[in-house]
């Protein structure tokens, strides 16, 4: 797929900057779609991102957000129960969603019985037909070249190796076009069974937020610096674009090789 839009970059000083600009570039998001069309379709990771949104949680946006309006995915899943501490949507049920008002049947996790039994294809297939389902039911819109879903907003985060959902440096799943979901059995991050969207279907989204905090590891910083400086498409972040536009938010850690 053709770049569409150009990376932008933010890079802050503070913890507390970085999560202030995620919630105010969300709430802006959801405002805006709420009023154009009704509903905010809001794609999540797992990782640092659950935190870092903790000032949605917060006033003003904790009672002006129009939450009953939102209707939630995840970009990548880990292919175990519900309950494992391993589970995104654990991580976002526990840490987010569980302390604002999005209607239980807005919320759209991975088959709860499939994911238990750790059978990643079937997880992936099943989560392809909730997406497709949600097509003809016109919550999600195709994208223009009528292939792929169209989400409003992904909040996305990167691994310190480059990765961006579960779509992993040296891994096939990055070339995968023909499916929206796909799985992954071996990932080099524990745990190995996974599912993710593809690529296609990430950069059809309208907005792609990547926020990146470097843990003292320098390691994002290199990859962060591999993405900017030298544009390294063997690093699978690398390729994340959107329709409308692509934001990277950076702490200085992450950005200190640019
Ligand atoms: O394993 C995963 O890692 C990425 C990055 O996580 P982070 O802890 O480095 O922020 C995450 O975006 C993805 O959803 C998750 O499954």
């Amino acid at each position: 797929m053709a770049e569409t839009t150009q990376r932008k970059r933010e890079v802050f000083a503070t913890k507390n900057e970085f999560s202030v600009a995620m919630a105010k570039y969300t709430a802006h998001l959801s405002a805006k779609f709420c009023k154009e069309k009704g509903i905010f379709t809001v794609v999540l990771s797992g990782g640092g991102l659950i935190d870092w949104l903790c000032k949605l949680l917060e006033s003003p946006y904790k009672d002006s957000v129009e939450w009953s309006k939102w209707h939630v995915f995840w970009v990548d899943e880990r292919v175990c129960s519900h309950e494992d501490p391993d589970s995104n949507y654990k991580l976002a049920m526990d840490g987010f969603i569980s302390k604002v008002g999005i209607p239980k049947e807005n919320i759209y996790a991975i088959d709860k019985q499939c994911a238990a039994d750790g059978d990643a294809e079937r997880c992936a297939t099943l989560y392809e037909e909730c997406l497709r389902n949600l097509v003809k039911e016109k919550i999600l819109p195709l994208s223009p070249n009528g292939q792929y879903p169209q989400f409003d907003l992904q909040l996305q985060g990167m691994g310190p190796d480059g990765h961006m959902a579960s779509l992993f440096p040296k891994r096939p799943q990055i070339n995968e076009t023909d499916k929206w979901v796909t799985h992954i059995t071996d990932s080099p991050k524990p745990p190995p069974r996974r599912i993710t969207m593809t690529l296609p279907v990430i950069n059809s989204s309208l907005y792609n937020l990547m926020a990146v905090c470097d843990d003292n590891t320098d390691q994002c910083a290199r990859s962060i610096a591999g993405i900017f400086k030298n544009n390294n498409l063997d690093l699978p972040a690398a390729h994340l674009t959107a329709q409308v536009e692509t934001m990277w938010y950076l702490d200085k850690a992450a950005a200190s090789l640019l």
